[in-house]
């Protein structure tokens, strides 16, 4: 992907995390995933009273991608930070989230952290699963 197109990657993650769900912590996080085939899917974090059932961005995005049949990935962008705020910092991955990926994905899995100032200017760290996850147990392994 060119630089325009990784920005307008992260937009779509921008857009998805104005409907996260986030009545507790107010953190809000939206994350947009590049299925193989082209397709994009996108997620928010939706949280619970009960807190534990908790879906993170990253991981609403990939179960829609499974659900609706796709397997295989190249890339996804994330984007987070308090709710009432541009997501002005980066927002990494949880280490559950990771592991999903991981199901998925393979080493060089592009993560692309997102982050917008106040004023609307976007930029981005690019990351690799393998970097993130290193040594990792995934589905070669058993
Ligand atoms: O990468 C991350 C980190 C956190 N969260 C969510 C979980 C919870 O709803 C809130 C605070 O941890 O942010 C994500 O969705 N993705
Ligand atoms: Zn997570």
């Amino acid at each position: 992907m060119e630089n325009t197109e990784i920005i307008s990657f992260i937009e779509q993650a921008i857009e998805a995390r104005k409907n996260a769900y986030t009545p507790y912590s107010h953190f809000a996080v939206g994350a947009a995933l590049l299925g193989k085939t082209g397709r994009i899917y996108t997620g928010c974090n939706i949280e619970n009273a009960a807190y534990t059932p908790t879906n993170c961005a990253e991981r609403t995005a990939f179960f829609k991608a499974v659900s609706q049949g796709e397997h295989e990935f190249s890339a996804i962008a994330i984007v987070g930070g308090r709710a009432d705020m541009t997501c002005a910092q980066i927002c990494p991955p949880c280490g559950v989230c990771r592991q999903v990926m991981r199901e998925f994905c393979k080493d060089e899995f592009l993560i692309y952290l997102g982050k917008q100032t106040p004023e609307g200017e976007i930029s981005y760290r690019t990351m690799t699963l393998g970097q993130l996850l290193p040594e990792s147990f995934g589905p070669d392994n058993l």
